[in-house]
């Protein structure tokens, strides 16, 4: 099997190089090709993602990357040109973020009790499509536009696949977020389509809510939510607040997954390259190594991680909350406790 790895920018390259020590314990027969995509490229060629590279990626059985964006390039250009090309060419409809509270991780809240919901964010579609533009620029009645885009084929496709993971789960129970009392075109489309895939999970227990409220709510009572689907932007949002309630952004994994198959899919930690932290060797690189995780349950190869998640849920039960992340020193013990 072959995997190609995109470092990219800031901590991408530093987290990547762990999560990479840890897979050569578990599966060192992937095959692994390294991809020069990013700042570094743009700025050195003007190439973000020639399309002979992504026919490469595409020979892949997956990719994992580490994240994209640098203060060097203008907002955007990374991450609409590379991170999202990615996204939408390889057709990674389904956002997967789970957010766990690990045994011995103190969230920032004083609620008690577990956390463990799955985020099925779509990913290919909603205000992310770039569908907009600008009128009259640099006059005061200049108009920005971001329209939303939403297909009942792209909908359904993201709900199915949300049902079949709540109803696969002990809980089986599934929270639409959205904002369905102003949003109503798009809101309508999801809660219609959401109603009518229930029926054929009668198991699953459905809830709504609007994403201001479900903004509190993972806050306030997160052990509420077990799968949640939402669209691309509010997925976004949520998923950043449902990792800071879990220990934060360093342990928060994700897939962008084409469930068809035809594409590869691709595998990185949530957060991006942290410019503020970049090159001090203290970005926690559990978030990639999870997302290795993923990637190997992705994969078919499930005993390979449960030893990279055994090996991050015991090393979380015995990490020091006082004590400074060392990138590498984190990675050298994921990698050791993952081999044994
Ligand atoms: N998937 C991606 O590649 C991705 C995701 C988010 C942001 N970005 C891009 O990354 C750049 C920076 O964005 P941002 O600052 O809004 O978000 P960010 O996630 O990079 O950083 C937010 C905060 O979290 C901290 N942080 C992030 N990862 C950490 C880790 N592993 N360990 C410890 N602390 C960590 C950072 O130091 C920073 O204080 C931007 O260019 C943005 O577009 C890329
Ligand atoms: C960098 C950006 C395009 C990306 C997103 O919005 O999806 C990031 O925030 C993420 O969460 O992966
Ligand atoms: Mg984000």
């Amino acid at each position: 099997m072959r995997l190609a790895v995109i470092p990219g920018d800031g901590i991408g390259q530093e987290v990547v190089a762990e999560g990479l020590k840890v897979l050569r314990e578990v599966a060192p027969d992937l095959e692994t090709t390294p991809y020069d995509l990013g700042a570094a490229r743009w700025q050195r060629t003007g190439e973000l993602l020639p399309d002979t590279v992504l026919d490469e990626l595409r020979g892949h059985d997956a990719i994992l990357l580490g994240a994209i964006g640098d203060p060097s390039v203008p907002p955007g250009i990374l991450e609409r040109g590379l991170l999202l090309r990615l996204r939408f060419e390889l057709d990674h409809h389904v956002n997967l973020r789970p957010a766990k509270l690990f045994d011995g991780v103190r969230g920032p809240l004083t609620a008690e009790g577990p956390i463990d919901m799955l985020c099925v964010r779509e990913g290919t579609e909603g205000p992310y499509v770039g569908n907009g533009g600008v009128l009259r620029k640099d006059t005061p009645h200049e108009i920005a536009t971001e329209v939303s885009l939403n297909t009942a084929f792209g909908v359904e496709r993201v709900v199915r696949y949300a049902f079949e993971r709540a109803v696969a789960r002990p809980r089986k129970h599934l929270t639409l977020i959205h904002k369905t009392n102003v949003l109503t075109h798009a809101g309508g489309l999801w809660s219609r389509i959401v109603e009518e895939v229930s029926a054929e999970f009668p198991d699953v227990a459905v809830a709504y809510q609007h994403v201001d409220a479900a903004s509190m709510f993972f806050i306030t009572d997160p052990g509420r939510y077990d799968v949640i689907v939402t669209d691309n932007l509010f997925g976004d949002i949520v998923t950043d607040i449902a990792a800071a309630v879990t220990g934060g952004i360093g342990l928060a994994a994700s897939g962008n997954l084409d469930v068809s198959g035809t594409n590869p899919s691709m595998f990185e930690p949530v957060h991006g390259s942290a410019p503020d932290i970049a090159g001090q060797g203290i970005a926690d690189p559990t978030a990639t190594v999870l997302s290795v995780g993923l990637l190997l349950e992705h994969l078919g190869r499930a005993e390979q991680a449960k030893k990279v998640n055994a090996a991050v849920a015991f090393d979380l039960s015995t990490r020091d909350p006082q004590q400074q992340i060392r990138t590498t020193q984190v990675g050298d013990r994921l990698a050791a406790l993952a081999s044994g």
